[in-house]
């Protein structure tokens, strides 16, 4: 071999960006193919999972742009919001508390522009053809615009309200949190039996939860359960803080956990504040914002939860009220970004009001194709499961602000004019008075909003980044992985419903995720990863995009070397094929056959343009893997194995003729389909690909191979077919004969004796001699073809 792989693919990668070979030309909408790409998040290193999930993307861009298509295909980053903050923290060591609020978004804008440059280098490295040039951030201030434009459309429709409701809060990001950002999660933890009391009797109830003791406010049972049926309606004295609290029933407590008797706090977990809602049972705080005990909490107070459980704990104990402790293992609601059990409060938050629209999210989901579609289920699962509005105010600092003051005289809450916008009334004056009672005395929101209520917009922003929205709206595809169903694809469906009554886009491909070595999904901000450039030094990033293309969308992956060999030598072996017809080509220049003669020429252009066939249905139906196998099958064995074997005798012996028609539609042949078979593989390999397109000297080729036509020429000979298909077959046979007189292929062997169809083998006698480097062909009559060498 004597190709830099990787000096290659640099060159192409500066000749693409030079050449401006990805800048999309508006055209009338049925020519365009607009791509809602993934902005990912600056929260750390580009990792495999990314160059395994965004080349899927763009195999389908590639294609749709050789298909003819102007391809939409831009570039962003979602850098604001909480994903950004902690890796600020984590990178300078500074939390927003220590600084004041303009000072530490200076500071998120600073790391995350400095971040984002080298992103931006590792996904133009993996041959993403996106257009990298002009890049939108959902930071920016024309993002916060569109952002709070669309919050203040949300207001019109009376889609948003601000209530002093349940909220999700992480004791850790000190933040409220959304539905979509928890995780279950399995917990080893304690149960810890504790006993109430009833008049003189003892009631046991069991808990992983005893720190909330304070919060205690009913205790509930089954209304079956027999062993409690005479106390449904009493009190029960709640031990160490001695209030009284109701037993009451209801179907949902489980009979079988624990002692079947559960104490309901504000809030241990969802099912208290089920309860709670459902029987209207009093609010007792014993948690504070900052996952701090509180008044309520008695002699906990000023405590962290986990000091606070094991101090109740002792203090219980101390009292005779612990029966007994169980350890056990069971489910708890996280924060995915930092895996800490979520806690519920009260609190003053903004909702996106939307449980009413589930059944309109569901229909919309199903006006979108799904690729593939079971993904379509899981969206379902996941928007029939929601229980609470989206929460979309956080306690933050670097997020799009409320475009929202308050009025310290009467309450009102006043929003900023659309022609304020972008505005963060945080640090900008408001431009009016309270428009009830006119005061000036204007407080503003603090909060900001939650990342996914800005990056749920991307197809807007995107598009408007362009001037295109109206144009473009909705797009053709989204791209994205199965991780993110319940945070990007459902809110961007959401809001597109809410806003426009629309779907976002009419196709939505959902690709898999790379697991590292212990089953969990490689993550930046998790750090589990395995870094691209240590892949791509080794093998290339055309073998890395090969790897991608092994599974089938919407399957995950691990890391394995033998796939990213093999598209090692898929890249070499295109390479050394083309080198060949170098080679054979001579310095003849390339003339053009509308029509060949030769069967052997014959043969491989039916094979080929069947082949094109095939896989263009497969790329059609977003079937990448299942073409990509086609096609290696076509040029592996086909192609190199047979054809490029075969033609060697015979440019040999035309040349030695002076026959140089049959030179020339040989060599044009070959050329052909070798520029065939880069352009079938250009979508999945684009380096390689553009490096033998460049390379070839075909005449009217383009400025690159990713803007020329995908192939789809039908040339069909089936008289040729028929017969060489047969001369191939007598090749196999006698490979195989080769093979079991332990010989190998390339080894020049005395005699061959072979049988078959004689006139036939006869007319080929010269090129399988010469191909298979025979000295003497014994050629017998028979019905199945058989060989056997004589070395
Ligand atoms: N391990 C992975 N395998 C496949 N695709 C992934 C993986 N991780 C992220 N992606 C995809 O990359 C895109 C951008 O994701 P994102 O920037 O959130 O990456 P991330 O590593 O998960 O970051 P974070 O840790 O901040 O969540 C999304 O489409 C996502 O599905």
């Amino acid at each position: 071999m004597d190709i830099d792989v990787n000096q290659m693919e640099e060159k192409w990668i500066r000749y693409w960006d030079e050449k401006d070979v990805y800048r999309f030309e508006p055209a009338d909408r049925d020519k365009v193919f607009a791509i809602d790409t993934p902005p990912p998040t600056v929260s750390g290193k580009m990792h495999m999972g990314h160059s395994f999930s965004y080349p899927h993307i763009d195999f389908i861009a590639r294609y749709k742009r050789m298909r003819g298509y102007h391809v939409f295909f831009p570039w962003g980053f979602d850098d604001n919001g909480l994903p950004t903050e902690r890796y600020v923290e984590k990178e300078t060591g500074i939390k927003p508390s220590d600084s004041n609020v303009e000072e530490f978004i200076r500071l998120c804008k600073e790391i995350s522009e400095s971040s984002e440059k080298s992103l931006l280098e590792g996904w133009k490295r993996i041959g993403m053809s996106c257009y990298f040039k002009d890049y939108y951030v959902t930071s920016s201030p024309e993002s916060i615009r569109i952002s709070q434009s669309m919050f203040l459309d949300l207001v019109r429709k009376g889609r948003v309200y601000r209530d002093l409701a349940p909220s999700i809060r992480c004791p850790t990001c000190k933040t409220s949190i959304s539905q979509i950002e928890m995780k279950d999660q399995e917990m080893h933890t304690k149960l810890v039996y504790i006993n109430f009391s009833v008049g003189d009797r003892p009631l046991t109830i069991a808990t992983t939860r005893p720190e909330m003791l304070g919060s205690c406010v009913a205790v509930f049972v089954n209304p079956d359960d027999a062993r409690y049926r005479d106390l449904i309606g009493k009190e029960a004295t709640v031990p160490i803080f001695g209030n009284h609290v109701r037993i009451m029933a209801d179907a949902s407590v489980d009979m079988n956990f624990g002692t079947g008797a559960e104490m309901v706090c504000t809030f241990g977990d969802q099912n208290d504040l089920d309860l709670w809602k459902k029987y209207n049972l009093p609010l007792k705080i014993s948690i504070d914002k900052d996952g701090r005990m509180t008044e309520e909490a008695g002699p906990l107070k000023g405590l962290s939860i986990s000091d606070a459980r094991k101090k109740i704990v002792e203090i219980l104990r101390e009292g005779g009220h612990v029966v007994k402790e169980e350890s056990i293992k069971h489910s708890v609601n996280t924060h995915e970004r930092c895996g800490t059990p979520i806690e519920i409060f009260i609190e003053k938050q903004w909702f996106i009001k939307y449980l009413d629209l589930k059944d309109a999210f569901i229909e919309n989901g199903r006006k979108i194709e799904w690729t593939p579609e079971y993904m379509r289920v899981r969206y379902e699962n996941w928007v029939n499961g929601l229980k609470w509005d989206w929460l979309i105010s956080r306690q933050r600092y670097y997020g799009v602000p409320f475009p929202v003051w308050y009025c310290a005289d009467c309450g009102n809450t006043v929003y900023a004019d659309e022609s304020e916008l972008p505005v963060d009334p945080r640090i900008q004056k408001p431009s009016k008075k309270c428009d009830r009672c006119g005061s000036t005395n204007l407080v503003p929101e603090r909060d900001v909003m939650d990342t996914w209520a800005t990056s749920s917009l991307t197809p807007r922003i995107a598009l408007t980044h362009f001037g295109l929205f109206d144009k473009y709206y909705p797009e053709d595809l989204r791209g994205q992985g199965h991780d993110i169903i319940s945070f990007w694809a459902f809110t961007t469906i959401a809001r597109s419903k809410i806003h426009d009554d629309r779907i976002p886009w009419f196709r939505i491909m959902i690709s898999g995720n790379v697991y590292d070595m212990y089953g969990e999904k490689m993550s930046k901000s998790k750090g589990n990863i395995v870094d691209i450039y240590s892949m791509i030094d080794k093998y290339g990033a055309d073998a890395l995009r090969f790897w991608a293309s092994t599974v089938s969308q919407g399957d995950d992956i691990r890391i394995k070397d033998q796939d990213f060999t093999r598209g090692r030598r898929t890249v070499i072996k295109m390479y050394n094929a083309k080198k060949l017809i170098d080679i054979l080509k001579g310095d003849r220049k390339i003339r053009l056959f509308e029509d060949v003669k030769h069967p052997v020429n014959r043969w491989i252009l039916t094979e080929d343009s069947r082949i094109m066939e095939t896989i263009t249905t497969h790329m059609d139906n977003y079937e990448v893997s299942k073409a990509r196998t086609a096609l290696d099958t076509f040029f592996w064995n086909v192609f190199c194995d047979n054809y490029l074997e075969m033609i060697k005798p015979i440019i040999q012996k035309a040349s030695a003729a002076g026959d140089y028609d049959t030179v020339d539609e040989t060599v044009y042949t070959a050329s052909k389909v070798m520029l065939d078979v880069a352009k079938a593989y250009a979508p999945i390999m684009p380096f390689i690909a553009e490096e033998i397109y460049q390379t070839i000297d075909f005449p009217g080729r383009k400025i690159s191979i990713h803007v020329d036509s995908w192939p789809d020429e039908k040339r069909r000979y089936s008289d040729a077919n028929e017969e060489v298909s047969y001369i191939v077959s007598v090749i196999d046979a006698i490979r195989s004969a080769k093979s079991a007189a332990k010989v190998s292929v390339g080894t020049r062997v005395k005699v061959a004796s072979v049988k078959g169809r004689k006139d036939l083998i006869e007319k080929y006698r010269d090129l399988l001699s010469g191909m298979l480097r025979i000295d003497s062909m014994e050629i017998a009559d028979g019905d199945a073809v058989d060989a056997t060498v004589f070395p």
